[in-house]
């Protein structure tokens, strides 16, 4: 046994990853920590480094600058059989050529183990993801949903640290998608098996991850659990970014007992400091969500008049989409099977406490 305190082993840390292409920034010294068995997604629009990011981890690429460890090990020059990884893709990558049961064993193959054990764990793998009676097929014989699970038994063969995926469920029809993350994200749990798993979609980022990266141009622009990223976005970018979002921008005036006023083209707002106060005069934005906003007449300490321009109804709830008088698009949420209190063309107020305001870096 060691001796001394046991330290929690990370499954993957990444310290100030740079990646270039030619002299294009496309990851920009991206730090992360990956504990055992974590869920993590990688979230953010097209482009902003997320795949480049993945494909450092797994050895595709190498990065020009920072270091990547895997379960406390240096991976860097390590080609992608010796780190202790499998890669899923959004195209699911099969060899077109080769049948289910060949596709699924080529990482024990790689790995040189004998064949009566590749031969006895390819058959316990498609059993587990129900895909025995298709070991004969090849890649085009196949549906969405089963290239879906080939792919997966290939990756989870080898039993990797980590297992990352580049948008894994892309590639599926809507109406199977649900079904999929319930099954992966319970696969997840069963196997302990760290996920790193790239999406542009929040839903997917917010519903199964534990730990939610979100990148813009080759940076992070924030990272925690998806209830951090919710009630406290750091940026403009994030809230923008993150539905349900309303974000107003304006100068910073004199700050008291814990309270910035803000004058924005719409009115001044009053919004609670975190760390240091910005200086009187600087260019600051906040942000509050549309679930916390109360419409009509009241005496909330922040009000700002819009007109209604559309009402969307998503079933648990409708979103009244608003404009300013200086034209700022602002969402009011009324939960429940309420009849629309507004429709487009309606002018009215919408107001919300200072305490459910977030003021961003
Ligand atoms: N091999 C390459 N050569 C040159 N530029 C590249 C290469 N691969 C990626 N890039 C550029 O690097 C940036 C980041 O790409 P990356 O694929 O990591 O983004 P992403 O966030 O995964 O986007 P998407 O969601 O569209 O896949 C993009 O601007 C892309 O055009």
């Amino acid at each position: 046994m060691p001796e001394g305190p046991m330290i929690a082993q990370l499954d993957l840390e990444l310290r100030g990853v740079r990646k270039r292409y030619g002299s294009f920034l496309a990851v920009d010294g991206v730090s992360l920590k990956v504990e055992k068995g974590q869920f993590v997604c990688l979230l953010g629009p097209s482009g902003c480094g997320k795949t480049t990011t993945l494909r450092c981890v797994a050895g595709l690429e190498e990065p020009d600058e920072g270091d990547i460890l895997i379960g406390g090990r240096q991976v860097t020059g390590d080609p992608p059989w010796k780190r202790d990884i499998a890669m899923m893709f959004q195209d699911f990558a099969l060899f077109p050529h080769m049948s289910v049961a060949k596709q699924v064993g080529f990482g024990l193959e790689m790995l040189k183990k004998p064949r009566a054990e590749i031969g006895k764990r390819v058959a316990e793998v498609l059993a587990a993801f129900e895909i025995a009676h298709l070991a004969e097929r090849r890649p085009a014989q196949l549906s969405g949903g089963q290239k879906q699970r080939v792919a997966l038994a290939r990756a989870m063969i080898t039993e990797p640290r980590i297992l990352l995926l580049d948008e894994p469920i892309g590639a599926l029809d809507y109406a199977l998608r649900e079904a999929v993350m319930l099954e992966l994200k319970a696969l997840q749990q069963r196997t302990g098996i760290s996920f790193i798993w790239v999406t542009h979609d929040q839903n997917e980022a917010f519903s199964l991850g534990d730990h939610v990266v979100v990148m813009n141009h080759a940076r992070i622009e924030q990272q925690g659990p998806p209830e951090d990223l919710l009630s406290r976005p750091r940026t403009a970018f994030v809230a923008g970014f993150i539905q349900g979002n309303n974000v107003l921008r304006g100068k910073a005036g004199a700050a008291e007992a814990g309270v910035l006023p803000v004058e924005t083209a719409d009115g001044r707002f009053h919004v609670p400091i975190i760390g240091a106060a910005p200086a009187p005069g600087s260019e600051v934005s906040f942000s509050v969500r549309a679930e916390r906003i109360e419409e009509g007449e009241n005496d909330l300490p922040n009000r700002i008049a819009a007109r209604c321009t559309t009402v969307e109804y998503f079933g648990a709830f409708r979103r009244h989409v608003l404009s300013s008088g200086s034209g700022v698009t602002l969402k009011w949420d009324q939960f429940g099977a309420l009849p629309p209190r507004l429709r487009a063309g309606t002018e009215t107020t919408l107001g919300w406490r200072t305490e459910d305001s977030v003021l961003h870096a």
